[in-house]
């Protein structure tokens, strides 16, 4: 795999009517690495990822993946790219190979076949490949949807809460395939709300109500604040906030 795109953010604001979504967001990022974006409900991580993949236009600033602006992003970058969203994106109605198949045919693969299969394995849903995405448990379609996202190969991925309903065990497997990405030489930006989860990545950006409270490591984290945990960090980084 070659050098992942980097990723920049300037200024970069989302209004929804009243509401501001995103305040002036910058951030630098480049890879390997995998860089959680973690906050509370609506402190805007989904629109962050929706705008930086050019799916919902800023009000103010910019981003760009790879020196593209995200507004502007041409096929081939988009072939770099994988998502998956933070609501089921697979066809229901389709087997998981199916769909994975669909998926590849969006792409220039030089070998579909192998490229389905790899997918599988990946998530390990071999066994159940011919099975309709209605008969699977959510479990196995949050993989499913992982797959999707990942059929082509890319080297820079976004993960919308994709560890959201599942059960430990199912959370810690997630976690190993996304530094599997890494190791491949992947970019991965994970969204969450599970604070104790973005101790797995390698950096981590707080948002507060559209604003970047904090972005460093889950070490340099719990450090500054003294915390044990990273949610004791995030709560001791936004009672400075406040008392500032
Ligand atoms: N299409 C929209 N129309 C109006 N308001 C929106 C829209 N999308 C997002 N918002 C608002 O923008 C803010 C940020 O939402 P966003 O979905 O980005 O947050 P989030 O951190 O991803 O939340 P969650 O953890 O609940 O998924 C919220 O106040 C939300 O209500």
């Amino acid at each position: 795999m070659s050098t992942p795109p980097s990723i920049t953010v300037e200024g970069l604001r989302r209004e929804f009517g009243p509401i501001t979504a995103l305040d002036g967001v910058d951030l630098a990022l480049d890879g390997p690495a995998i860089v959680g974006i973690a906050g509370p409900n609506g402190s805007g991580k989904t629109t962050l990822i929706k705008c930086l993949l050019g799916l919902l236009g800023p009000t103010g600033g910019s981003s760009a993946i790879g020196g593209a602006d995200s507004l502007s992003l041409s096929h081939d970058d988009r072939a770099r790219i994988g998502y998956m969203p933070q609501h089921e994106a697979v066809y229901r109605d389709l087997t998981v190979r199916e769909n994975l198949a669909f998926f590849a045919s969006l792409y220039d693969l030089p070998d579909r076949e192998r490229a389905v299969d790899r997918a599988l394995s990946f998530v390990d849903l071999h066994e159940r490949a011919d099975a309709r995405i209605s008969d699977l448990s959510g479990g196995m379609i949050r993989r499913a949807s992982l797959a999707c996202a990942l059929v082509h190969d890319p080297d820079v991925v976004f993960l919308d809460e994709p560890t959201v309903g599942l059960d430990p065990k199912l959370r810690a497997n997630m976690w190993d395939a996304f530094r599997r990405r890494r190791e491949a030489g992947a970019l991965i930006l994970v969204s969450t709300h599970y604070l104790g989860e973005v101790r797995n990545c390698d950096r981590v950006l707080f948002l507060r109500d559209g604003r970047v409270l904090a972005f460093d490591t889950p070490t340099a984290f719990l450090d500054r604040t003294g915390a044990e945990d990273m949610e004791g960090a995030f709560l001791a980084l936004l009672e400075k906030e406040e008392s500032a």
